[in-house]
């Protein structure tokens, strides 16, 4: 049985990859089961793999686990790729550049709200903005991908492997479903517009109106994790029971 260390401060990811390692002979050990919160790492990396494995590595030597972190976000081609690795604060970001003295005050008001309902203001604030960015442009045009890298790493921090999972979609015009996290009641994924052509009368569903168990066949995260699966697989069965 494999202790595997899940870093990350993002329930919605942690909710996923328990689901997603289910039936593996692997124990999911999260920063609340430690009883501890993972320490702030400055995810400055210019690439999702550059932070995923700078969180993986870190929280590795931290736990003394085998740990998996993820660094994930939504790329909108109309927007040139952004807000790519600034997801989760994009925000808070001023113009694009770096980030701005307001983002310290999001951020106080985050610690006001709390994690979660900080997190869930932050995500709200995140749909405003896309939104906002790609008012008036055409469906044609809202193409965009979500990006996943796991990256597992040694307790003592060297980096096993890293994979990378992406899922291709449109961006919608207004917010639909309440499954999933974050960007997901924008996000169409391009399977649903495939089988909406196909099924006149079922409009395309965006990833916040899909099952778990639907996202996780068609999201970036469910493409990375099958990729990692094989290494995870032959680091437990090389363990003990
Ligand atoms: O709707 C979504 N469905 C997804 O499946 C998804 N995956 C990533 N994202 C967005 O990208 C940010 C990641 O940023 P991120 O990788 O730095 O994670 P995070 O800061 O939330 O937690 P941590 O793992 O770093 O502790 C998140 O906050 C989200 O805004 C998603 N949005
Ligand atoms: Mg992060």
């Amino acid at each position: 049985m494999l202790r595997l260390f899940f870093g990350t401060t993002n329930p919605g990811k942690l909710r996923e990859l328990r689901r997603l390692v289910a039936g593996l002979p692997v124990v999911v050990v999260s920063p609340d089961d430690l009883g501890r919160a993972v320490p702030e790492v400055e995810e400055d990396g210019a690439t999702f793999q550059a932070n995923a494995e700078k969180k993986a590595s870190a929280w590795a030597r931290w736990s003394g686990l085998h740990t998996l972190a993820d660094d994930s976000g939504l790329c909108v081609d109309a927007l040139g790729g952004a807000p790519g690795v600034h997801s989760a604060r994009w925000s808070d970001l001023g113009g694009g550049g770096p980030a701005s003295p307001v983002c310290e005050l999001a951020g106080a008001a985050e610690a006001e709200l709390g994690p979660v309902a900080g997190r869930a203001a932050r995500d709200e604030r995140n749909n405003d903005k896309l939104l906002a960015s790609l008012g008036g442009v055409e469906d044609a045009r809202r193409g965009s991908e979500y990006e996943a890298v796991l990256s597992l790493a040694r307790p003592d921090g060297g980096i096993e492997a890293s994979v990378t999972g992406v899922c291709r979609g449109r961006i919608g015009h207004a917010r639909r479903g309440t499954g999933g996290f974050g960007y997901d009641p924008l996000f169409v994924p391009e399977a649903e517009l495939a089988r909406a052509a196909r099924e006149p009368g079922r409009p395309a569903r965006t990833m916040a109106e899909l099952s778990a168990e639907e996202k996780d066949a068609l999201s970036h995260r469910g493409a990375a994790f099958r990729q990692i699966l094989p290494v995870l697989a032959r680091l437990a069965g090389a363990r003990r029971p």
